[in-house]
């Protein structure tokens, strides 16, 4: 049973910080992960502060067991030394059922519980592992005198965080947003992929055959063929269960580093669909994907443009031969409301935004 209401947004221990009644809107369009017990990546990281929206090192998955421990100092030390300025500092701990993740939330809390921003926790099951990170992260906040709250975001990586994602959505005023987990959920799924996100050539719809002129249907001619997207359902899903509850969701990562193009609509996909943002395992990511999920001129342009002639927001008007009206301008709204918040943090985008006159002429 979920809490009362009255009770919902109670602290969790004494002296804890008060849970948010709201989530803010911080853009984080790429979520760079970076494993901080390896010199040679951990060393970029404070250059690489104000490129990015959301900094996070990783103890999870992809660090080998017996570096665990070197990781998670490492993760204290860039956090007690890195001034993170605009930028967000994020973690993902080791799964609830690993030997790890107690000294993970032991540590970090007490170390640099002011700086961090959101935990991921890995292989979320139900809502039942986000009340014991809720409950443990009130007492270590508490004991650590922190006066704000650290945020929580799940992975969806195993059918039954897929299936309770409701409830995980609503367990804590925390939760700060979802991850799909494309490859623990494919295992966990049995699905037959071997990759880490991303499509598959098998996974199509073909065109059917074309028949001759005594309308025998010709299976061997050529027929065009369409790759279709694995991994809809599961973002369609998370889009409307974040949106219900006023967080946020994100396509998690795309493991072919070099086929940047794929990357690319992967991430639109999700973007289009709802999602704020994506992971970038690489460098050359974070591009992609700042790129992606803020809308383009033209879009913030037509945007403008569908606000100003709809004056109050009712009724319904023509623009170049389409219909807007009281639903669209709300969309409208969406797209701007997006560039304004990423137009605060990124001077490059303010100034495409800003050559855009308040009735979606632009400037050249
Ligand atoms: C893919 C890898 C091995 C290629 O690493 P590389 O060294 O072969 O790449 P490179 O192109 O040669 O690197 C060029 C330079 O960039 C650096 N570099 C490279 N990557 C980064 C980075 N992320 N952050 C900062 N710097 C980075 C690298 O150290 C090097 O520095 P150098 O020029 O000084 O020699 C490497 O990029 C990497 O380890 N990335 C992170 C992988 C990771 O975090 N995986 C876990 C998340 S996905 C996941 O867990 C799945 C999930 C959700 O759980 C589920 O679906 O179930
Ligand atoms: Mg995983």
């Amino acid at each position: 049973m979920t809490r009362p209401a009255k009770d919902f947004f109670a602290p969790l221990a004494v002296g804890a910080p008060a849970p948010p009644r709201e989530i803010p809107a911080r853009p984080s369009r790429a979520i760079h992960f970076f494993d901080p017990g390896n010199e040679k990546m951990a060393a970029k990281v404070p250059d690489m502060v104000g490129t990015v929206d959301v900094l996070l090192g990783n103890l999870e998955d992809a660090v080998k067991a017996e570096n665990k421990e070197k990781s998670r100092q490492g993760l204290v030390d860039i956090g007690r030394a890195t001034d993170f300025g605009p930028t967000q500092f994020w973690t993902r701990i080791n799964s609830l059922d690993s030997p790890w993740v107690l000294d993970d939330l032991t540590t970090l809390v007490p170390e640099i519980g002011d700086k961090l921003d959101v935990i991921m926790v890995p292989k979320v099951q139900g809502a039942e592992d986000i009340h014991y990170v809720d409950r443990l992260l009130a007492q270590l906040e508490a004991k650590a005198g922190l006066d704000r709250p650290i945020l929580v975001h799940a992975i969806l990586e195993t059918a039954r965080g897929v299936a309770n994602i409701e409830e995980i959505c609503a367990a804590s005023p925390r939760m700060q947003g979802l991850s799909l987990g494309p490859a623990d959920l494919a295992a966990d799924r049995r699905m037959k992929t071997t990759r880490v996100g991303g499509g598959h050539p098998g996974y199509l719809v073909r065109q059917d055959p074309v028949r001759d002129d005594l309308g025998v249907p010709q299976y061997d001619a050529q027929r065009t063929s369409y790759q279709q997207d694995l991994w809809h359902y599961t973002i369609a899903r998370m889009v409307d269960a974040c949106a219900m509850h006023g967080i946020y969701p994100y396509y998690g990562p795309f493991g072919d580093i070099k086929d940047t193009v794929a990357c690319e609509d992967q991430f639109r996909n999700a973007f289009l669909l709802g999602c704020v943002g994506a992971w970038s395992l690489h460098p050359v990511q974070i591009t992609i994907a700042n790129k992606v999920f803020s809308p383009s001129v033209e879009d913030v342009a037509h945007a403008r443009r569908v606000i100003a002639a709809m004056g109050d927001g009712t009724g319904a008007v023509m623009i170049d031969g389409k219909m807007e009206d009281d639903a669209s301008v709300k969309q409208c709204q969406v797209m701007v409301a997006l560039a304004d918040e990423l137009a605060a943090i990124d001077p490059e985008l303010k100034e495409q935004y800003d050559a855009i006159s308040a009735d979606g002429e632009v400037r050249a």
